[in-house]
């Protein structure tokens, strides 16, 4: 078996229950059911061993060649998704995002543009997982009885693939599904992963009175840059210069292109770095939002000066993170956090502004992977409420969905920022008692269409970060000066069983309760740190435990990180090999010291749903 094969996430088996059948009818009868036999012969499932393909926080993710049975799979639940919510279009997006060139993935997008629902990933496994073209088509029949689904109900999906090499013939594969389960469908081609979600929502919402757009790529282009046009409409462009966006050699690159036809220079200026999509080994290698965060370094190609305004996106455009040199080269990053709380700040005072304070509350969701500095600095100088979730962004999205605004991003720079209808019907309503609050509402107005409101988005979440520093006349200086962040280390172990961490319930993912001698062990190492916070989880997305931690001192954290590996290894039996990313600048020193190691390679298996 193949390395690739022996990385493959193990799920169990959909568990065997009993559901009684809506229709008892024999199921050869159903008029798809040779159809789609027939079809999903041409796509045999691959010999993958006693391990199962786990749709997990991205949906399915694996080596490209393994993944064509999978994605006719997801074609036939999407299919079904689509008659249960009453025709509506269910979106599919083939991508492995910051994963490398060889890589693909496949994940289903609900109406109104967000995650598919949860309870549904465990048919996706099902299907998924079915042996031979005869189980396929008995697990297609069932699932849409036990989901009490009308056969003939309509039914409608859109899709769209990165630049993958493999996304062609991975499109074969799902157009064969929709076609035996006679699906119209709609291919969008190459496009962003934020843009596919825009596409859902805007098929969905269109002759509504909630429409979100055009229904068309060009659409996306048009409402983002109008939006961005509104937000400037005192203001002018940022005089710090342009900004670099690393597009990872990805979808980002063609996409950023065709939305800077739409703005103007001198309101926005970008000049785009790695966009050699021409050339699939060079996607996400060396460069993109994945590498810098994770290398804490510049991407290759990297050439700023001083203070230049770098940003890197990922393979399909949903993350971005922002960064500079400062003298002496020394490298900042301003990540996830940063970009929050510069929106949370903005936003916050735009409300203020606009005389809505009393109306609107603002929100800001972070994951126990968030700098300390980062949550106090929203707390106690913003003075907003803070919620942590999971990790995985449909934590966060549903967390922030429930504030009047919500601002949500994972450390790593996926998130955005959600209106409420709550809170835009406040944003209409509003009659402005004087010049300084019209302006304010007028730009929250823009920001409200100008943020994409399904998930988060590199090219909207670009524009946001320009606006808000052109706004404040702010260089990336200002911006990195508003709080510093405590020294903290992140670090993964290859423990045998992931399985046995399990967390707190409630206590998004900060302490653990199995194996149970571990956080008494580790609450005694802590205590002997100021101010200093460090948790153990399994990840969703590897076969690892992370082990995240943060003090006062550099130093103090490598010391508790260290105690606290040694006995994550002690407990859980093995080990394989640990290896580090940080933020801080002690990473500088290492690297010359030639300490630092690359990461491994990255992981292709199925990502599992985050406990
Ligand atoms: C610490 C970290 O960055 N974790 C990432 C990673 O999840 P894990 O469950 O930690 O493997 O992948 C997720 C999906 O891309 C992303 O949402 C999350 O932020
Ligand atoms: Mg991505």
């Amino acid at each position: 078996m193949n390395k690739y094969l022996r990385k493959l996430d193990i799920r169990p088996h959909p568990p065997h229950i009993y559901i009684p059948m809506l229709y008892e009818q024999d199921m050869t009868e159903q008029p798809e059911f040779g159809a789609v036999l027939e079809a999903c012969k041409q796509y045999p499932r691959a010999d993958t061993g006693k391990k199962d393909f786990g749709y997990g926080t991205a949906g399915f993710r694996m080596r490209a060649d393994l993944l064509p049975s999978v994605v006719f799979a997801v074609g036939l639940l999407a299919s079904i998704r689509s008659r249960k919510c009453k025709g509506s279009a269910i979106g599919i997006m083939i991508t492995a995002s910051h994963n490398p060139a060889e890589d693909n993935g496949v994940k289903i997008v609900d109406p109104e543009g967000e995650m598919m629902s949860e309870e549904w990933e465990w048919f996706a496994t099902w299907l998924a997982n079915a042996r031979d073209p005869e189980g396929l088509v008995r697990s297609f029949m069932q699932c849409m009885n036990r989901l009490r689904v009308i056969p003939h109900n309509p039914r409608k999906v859109i899709f769209a693939r990165d630049t993958r090499p493999s996304g062609e013939a991975l499109v074969e594969a799902l157009k064969a599904a929709l076609v035996a389960t006679g699906t119209e469908y709609i291919d969008y081609g190459i496009a962003t992963t934020p843009q596919l979600h825009y596409l859902v929502r805007a098929t969905n919402t269109l002759g509504s009175d909630r429409e979100y757009g055009e229904v068309s790529i060009e659409g996306y282009y048009k409402k983002l840059s109008a939006a961005f046009m509104n937000t400037m409409h005192i203001e002018y462009a940022n005089q710090a210069g342009p900004v670099y966006v690393d597009c990872a050699n990805g979808v980002g690159a063609p996409q950023l292109k065709e939305l800077l036809k739409y703005l103007p220079e001198d309101k926005f200026k970008a000049i785009i770095v790695n966009d050699k999509i021409d050339q699939p080994d060079r996607l996400n290698n060396r460069c993109g939002a994945d590498w810098v965060k994770t290398q804490q370094r510049a991407p290759e190609n990297f050439n700023g000066k001083d203070w230049d305004r770098w940003t890197s996106l990922d393979g399909d455009a949903d993350r971005i993170v922002y960064y500079f040199c400062e003298e002496g080269s020394i490298f900042r990053l301003l990540d996830g956090d940063r970009i929050a709380t510069l929106a949370a700040d903005y936003i916050g005072e735009l409300v203020h502004k606009s005389g809505l304070g009393e109306q609107i509350k603002l929100g800001v969701v972070q994951t126990a992977y968030a700098n300390g500095a980062s949550t106090k600095y929203i707390e106690k100088t913003l003075k907003l409420k803070v919620e942590f979730t999971p990790t995985g962004v449909k934590h966060l999205h549903h967390a922030a969905a429930r504030q009047d605004i919500g601002v949500y991003f994972e450390a790593n720079g996926h998130g955005t920022v959600l209106f409420s209808e709550r809170a835009l019907k406040a944003l209409r309503k509003h009659q402005p008692q004087s010049t300084a609050q019209l302006n304010a509402l007028t730009t929250l107005r823009a920001l409200s269409e100008m943020i994409n409101q399904t998930v988060g988005d590199a090219l909207s979440d670009l524009l946001l970060v320009e606006v808000i520093l052109s706004h404040k006349q702010w260089t990336v200086k200002e911006w990195l000066s508003t709080y510093a962040d405590l020294p903290n280390k992140l670090m993964k172990v290859n423990v045998m069983d992931r399985n046995k961490f399990i967390t707190v319930p409630g206590s998004a993912e900060r302490r653990l309760e199995r194996p149970p001698a571990i956080q008494p062990k580790m609450d005694e190492i802590i205590a002997k740190y100021q101010d200093a916070r460090c948790f153990v989880r399994a990840s969703g997305t590897e076969d690892a435990v992370r082990i995240y931690g943060e003090a006062t001192h550099a130093m103090e954290v490598e010391e508790m990180l260290a105690q606290v590996q040694e006995y994550v290894i002690h407990i859980s039996g093995t080990h394989i090999e640990p290896w580090v990313y940080k933020r801080e600048d002690d990473r500088i020193e290492e690297l010359e010291m030639g300490l630092r190691r690359d990461p491994p390679d990255p992981l292709p298996g199925g990502e599992q749903k985050t406990r």
